[in-house]
């Protein structure tokens, strides 16, 4: 299986440590190299344009690939499928205009110029709405374009803002939302290598934002201890032999001082107030530790 990836630019690297965290490392990526190899015999790493990755799997150059859903849709192929949202590369495609103009709505920018990367979206926008438009293809710099002349609006990427703040643009409507996704071509879809990956993927985000916490609890106080662990699917409970209630305090053996080891996987942002929590209802030894992969 061949797995189109982002040579360059800002996605090249998030990408590439997905890839890595779902144990699929690149074994000899040096620099500037079209291919490369990957610790499963099975998957080869493919190095294009973020811009041609969707047309690399179409055409079947690569059987998955990796990029925005923006160069998705803008390729459209007609025979590539989203298999899985990768949740970084999160930006918008929007229709802007001089701040200081006098674009308002979609309507105004009848009969007027849009300078673009994404001519086939642009287009596709305009007939939707039956705004007639001229529509100019530019491969960068598009915010300059307003300000030469070149164009009275622009449909262009945006994510903090501040490239359309600083060029005096202002948003006059979203065309669309963007992440970057896992694509693969309809045929191989299914195939059993391509779902592994995609299981591979998901379990990589699964675990993003979680945390592992094990403890000791007394066993008498467990159900105490399950209230405080939202958890999925509750936590694990093992009894810990050697904790074993000895009868030193008067009980039998094995009472009321019984203790267990109890697993359980918690958000990372409640980790603190659940630790808290945890102590007050007696548990003791708490290791925190991260998570690599969740397999569900
Ligand atoms: N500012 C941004 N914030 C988040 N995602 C972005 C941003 N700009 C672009 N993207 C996403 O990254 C994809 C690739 O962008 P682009 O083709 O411009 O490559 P790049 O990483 O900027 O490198 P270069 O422009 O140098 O080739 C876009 O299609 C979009 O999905
Ligand atoms: O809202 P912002 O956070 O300012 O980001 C938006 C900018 O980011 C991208 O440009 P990029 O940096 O990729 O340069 P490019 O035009 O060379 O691709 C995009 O084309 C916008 O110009
Ligand atoms: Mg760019």
């Amino acid at each position: 299986m061949r797995i189109a990836v982002p040579n360059k630019g800002r996605l090249h690297d998030p990408a590439m440590e997905l890839l890595e965290s779902a144990g699929l490392h690149a074994v000899d990526g040096a620099d500037r190299k079209l291919y490369a190899d990957t610790v499963d015999p099975e998957v080869t790493l493919l190095f294009a344009r973020a811009a041609d990755i969707p047309e690399y799997v179409s055409d079947g150059a690569a059987d998955a690939g990796i990029t925005g859903l923006d160069q998705a849709r803008e390729a459209d192929t007609g025979n590539i499928e989203s298999l899985l949202d990768l949740g970084f590369g999160q930006c918008r495609l929007v229709l802007a205009a001089p701040e200081d103009g006098d674009i308002r709505s979609v309507a105004d920018v009848a009969g007027k110029t849009v300078a673009t990367e994404f001519p086939n979206i642009a287009r596709q926008y305009f007939e939707e709405r039956d705004v007639e438009v001229d529509v100019v293809e530019v491969s960068g710099a598009t915010e300059l374009t307003p300000h030469v002349e070149m164009a009275d609006a622009i449909i262009d990427i945006t994510s903090t803002g501040t490239t359309l703040k600083v060029n005096r643009l202002a948003i006059v409507d979203e065309v669309l939302s963007s992440s970057v996704h896992l694509f693969a071509r309809d045929d191989v879809a299914d195939d059993e290598k391509v779902q592994q990956v995609v299981m591979a993927l998901r379990s990589v985000l699964s675990a993003d934002g979680k945390r592992y916490l094990m403890m000791n609890a007394p066993e008498a106080r467990l159900e105490e201890v399950r209230d405080v662990i939202p958890g999925l699917g509750g936590p694990t409970v093992m009894n810990v032999e050697s904790e074993r209630g000895d009868g030193a305090d008067g009980d039998a053996a094995g009472e009321d001082d019984a203790m267990v080891a109890v697993h359980a996987v918690v958000d990372e942002r409640d980790v603190f107030e659940t630790i808290n929590e945890l102590k007050s209802v007696g548990a003791s030894g708490i290791l925190v530790t991260e998570i690599e992969r969740l397999v569900e």
